[in-house]
């Protein structure tokens, strides 16, 4: 895919700033410091439009990022943050459950989970939440390039057994530094939203 056009549309905390029109959006959701910022910006090959952080909590409100006019990413607050307090962790998680679980516009989400570790409670809840939205969703398996290729089944096949997937296809290894993964996220995208390949 040739991005020719990236740009940061709003970064909305309510719904009533939410776009307005009927672009499709892909949503993602990970953990905090799983890569999701990353992940757009070694997409769209930009280097820093998502913010990104080596300490988790960089992304804070809902961002919408325009793709070729054609549709739009929604990068999403990371969850699992420890050092945030309760009150601000049930503000957040209530931002992010309303996008996901209302918006029409949304057409596909992203679970983004950090390939080296198990899934952790909350990425197993998001799984499930995924699975009940019926709606297209994949698993993205961030920073593959922190483990040999040799270990990369043995990974695949903990996570199909820990999330109970019938298969390890909709378990895709991606890496934002060395670029492996992007092309089939692009498949994924293309085919789900149905774009002409530009
Ligand atoms: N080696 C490697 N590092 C990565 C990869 N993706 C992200 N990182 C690093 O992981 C850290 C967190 O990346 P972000 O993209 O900011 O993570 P995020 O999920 O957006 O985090 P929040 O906004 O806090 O939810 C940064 O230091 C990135 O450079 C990857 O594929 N490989
Ligand atoms: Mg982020």
């Amino acid at each position: 895919m040739h991005v020719h056009d990236a740009e940061l549309v709003i970064s909305a905390v309510n719904p009533s700033q939410y776009p307005q029109d009927q672009l499709p959006e892909v949503a993602l959701a990970g953990r905090s410091n799983v890569g999701k910022s990353s992940f757009i910006n070694s997409l769209i090959a930009r280097k820093n439009l998502a913010r990104t952080s080596s300490q988790p909590g960089k992304t804070q409100t809902l961002n919408f990022y325009a793709i070729n006019q054609a549709f739009r990413f929604v990068d999403v607050p990371g969850y699992g943050y420890a050092r945030v307090s309760k009150d601000f962790r049930l503000a957040w998680s209530k931002m992010i459950e309303k996008y996901l679980s209302q918006r029409e516009n949304m057409e596909l989400l992203f679970l983004l989970m950090d390939m080296r570790h198990e899934p952790t409670r909350l990425d197993r809840e998001m799984k499930d939440f995924a699975e009940n939205l019926d709606l297209p969703y994949a698993i993205v398996l961030t920073k593959a390039d922190k483990i040999k290729p040799a270990s990369w089944n043995k990974h695949l096949s903990m996570y199909k057994k820990a999330l109970e997937l019938p298969s390890v296809d909709a378990l895709f290894p991606y890496s934002a530094t060395k670029g492996y993964g992007k092309e089939e996220i692009w498949d994924v995208i293309s085919s789900v939203l149905q774009l002409k390949n530009e």
